[in-house]
């Protein structure tokens, strides 16, 4: 097993070269320049991360990290906690929206349990990887120790690595999680350093008073850990999730294995903040799928100085969004290996 310190030092900045390299290709296709837009920015952001001019068209995977939030005790969701768990049994028997999405871009989905509250005996397909039965409520305590935090974070880089040598060249980050947008909200409201009320939603579809209620809890939480921004382990512990800490390190494996990882929404957002904060060459391999309607995910992404590639008012979490992103990435690859060139095709050059 590596540490963690070994898998921050593995991430390389990727070669800026290549991107003009593969632009330079995009460039002799035969279409106006430029006329794909995002799309040409994908395949050459595909190319850089890989190290691939020609690359062959990725096997991509979903990893939708569940876990349960001790904080969902204070009122913070529409739904009860049960779900979490109801929900993976969901996953598992394919009938989930991520099950769907997935299938419709090709994309396999991968199920880990990193904290779910419930034992789940014969769950066929599951990846087992519970650190602890949920995290604490943050609001009287940490949510979990530094040294659980830090062990979730290595079980989502092992993940992406296995993923890697499996033959995935694409990952998308899926999570499930009641309570899981307090948390995220937490998180953002500190690593960006904005205040709690705007970067913190509806989640699940709160009314008016559960969402003052949620901002109340964040704040009080934060002021009574005060968690140090320039130590993304503290914050994570002590106000994170698991399922937040098994992505983050999904993204720093992934990063460190040269794989882009196409993000879902808020969830995805803030385990991005802590990968980045981590590692900050690991923004690189970040590609947002979509901007979700969760409050403060504009925010969060700002300060990650990404721009999400779809804008559906999609707020499921699951991995939904990123697989509609996954399948865009492929689309990109495909048509830089797959279009012909002005010179293969005969079609005439620009005049000037
Ligand atoms: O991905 C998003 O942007 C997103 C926004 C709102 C809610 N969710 C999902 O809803 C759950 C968390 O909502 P809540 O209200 O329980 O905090 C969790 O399972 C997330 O996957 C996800
Ligand atoms: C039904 C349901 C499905 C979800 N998927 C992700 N978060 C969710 C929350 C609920 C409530």
């Amino acid at each position: 097993m590596i540490s963690l310190s070994e898998t921050l030092a593995r991430i390389h900045s990727p070669d800026r070269g290549l991107l003009t390299r593969a632009q330079e290709r995009l460039d002799r296709l035969t279409k106006p320049q430029g006329s794909l837009g995002r799309l040409e920015e994908l395949a050459a952001q595909y190319s850089m991360i890989t190290g691939e001019l020609k690359p062959a068209a990725p096997r991509g995977a979903v990893f939708t990290f569940a876990a349960d939030h001790g904080v969902a005790m204070e009122g913070v969701s529409a739904y009860p906690r049960e779900v979490t768990r109801q929900m993976v049994l969901n996953f598992l028997r394919g009938g989930a929206g991520v099950n769907v999405l997935a299938r419709h871009a090709g994309a396999e989905v991968r199920v880990v349990d990193i904290g779910v509250a419930y034992d789940f005996e014969v769950a066929p397909g599951l990846i087992h990887k519970k650190i602890m039965p949920g995290t604490n409520n943050f609001l009287l305590g940490p949510a979990m120790s530094r040294e659980q935090a830090e062990r979730a974070v290595l079980v989502g880089a092992e993940l992406a690595t296995e993923a890697v040598e499996g033959g995935i060249g694409l990952i998308g980050t899926g999570d499930m999680g009641i309570g899981n947008t307090t948390a995220s909200s937490a998180i953002t409201a500190v690593m960006t350093g904005r205040p709690v009320a705007d970067v913190t939603g509806r989640g699940t579809g709160i009314d008016e008073a559960a969402h003052a209620r949620k901002v109340a809890v964040i704040e009080q939480a934060l002021a009574r850990h005060r968690p140090n921004r320039m130590d993304a382990m503290d914050v994570l512990s002590k106000v994170g999730g698991l399922e937040i800490a098994g992505l983050a390190g999904l993204m720093l494996g992934a990063a460190a294995a040269r794989v882009p990882v196409v993000l879902d929404g808020f969830i995805a957002g803030a385990a991005a903040l802590i990968a980045v904060a981590l590692q900050p060459r690991c923004r690189e391999y970040l590609i947002a799928s979509h901007r979700s309607v969760e409050r403060g995910h504009q925010a969060l992404l700002d300060h990650l100085h990404l721009t999400p590639l779809l804008d559906l008012d999609l707020r499921l979490g699951e991995g939904t969004g990123a697989c509609l992103g996954m399948s865009l990435v492929v689309a990109a690859v495909k048509i830089m290996t797959e279009m012909a060139t002005f010179g293969e095709a005969g079609v005439s050059e620009r005049d000037m």
